[in-house]
């Protein structure tokens, strides 16, 4: 998909990629992908003792996020960008939980670049999903989503290339 690469390309040049530290029971870890964060008036995102202030929206992210919002019906004021450099890059098992994002989340995720595989797994029972990711691809969780199913990225040897990752999302607790 053209539009998608040129997307693609934009963003890789756009954003403000950054390599961040987080502290999981108390050891410092090196997050295994490059993210960067945007939003609406400088919204902080704490997670795992790691503090993101949101930039404001590039004319390319909000352009994106206008298509989002009219394909879903929602509206969102962030949006965490993951860049995965290659297999390599992953994100660990975890549900979209954190209390700014209220109740039953909606968050909206675009594809760009490589297909990487979606896992999700239930919290009780012993249920499991694959879904992979094209290119230019829009994923919506919803409803009770976050409550029982966990997700993930997986490393795989098999991918040699990037993909970015934009996960749009409305914090309600500021
Ligand atoms: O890269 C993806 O598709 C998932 C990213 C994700 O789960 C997150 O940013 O919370
Ligand atoms: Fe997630």
């Amino acid at each position: 998909m053209q539009q998608a690469q040129q997307l693609f390309d934009q963003l890789y040049q756009e954003l403000a990629w950054r390599q961040d530290d987080i502290f999981v029971y108390g050891r410092q870890i090196t997050i295994p992908r490059l993210q960067a964060w945007y939003g609406d008036n400088q919204q902080a995102y704490t997670y795992s003792g790691l503090t993101l202030n949101a930039l404001p929206w590039t004319s390319t992210l909000a352009q994106v996020k206008q298509a989002v919002e009219t394909y879903s019906g929602c509206s969102f004021n962030s949006c965490l960008a993951n860049l995965y450099r290659d297999g390599n890059d992953s994100v660990s098992w975890h549900s979209d939980d954190e209390a700014e994002l209220g109740i039953n989340p909606v968050i909206a995720s675009v594809s760009l670049g490589a297909k990487r595989d979606f896992q999700l797994k239930h919290k009780e029972q012993n249920e499991k999903l694959s879904v992979p990711l094209n290119s230019g691809s829009l994923l919506l969780m919803a409803g009770e989503t976050q409550h029982y199913w966990q997700h993930c990225i997986a490393k795989t040897k098999r991918v040699k290339s990037p993909r970015i990752n934009l996960t749009f999302r409305q914090i309600v607790v500021p």
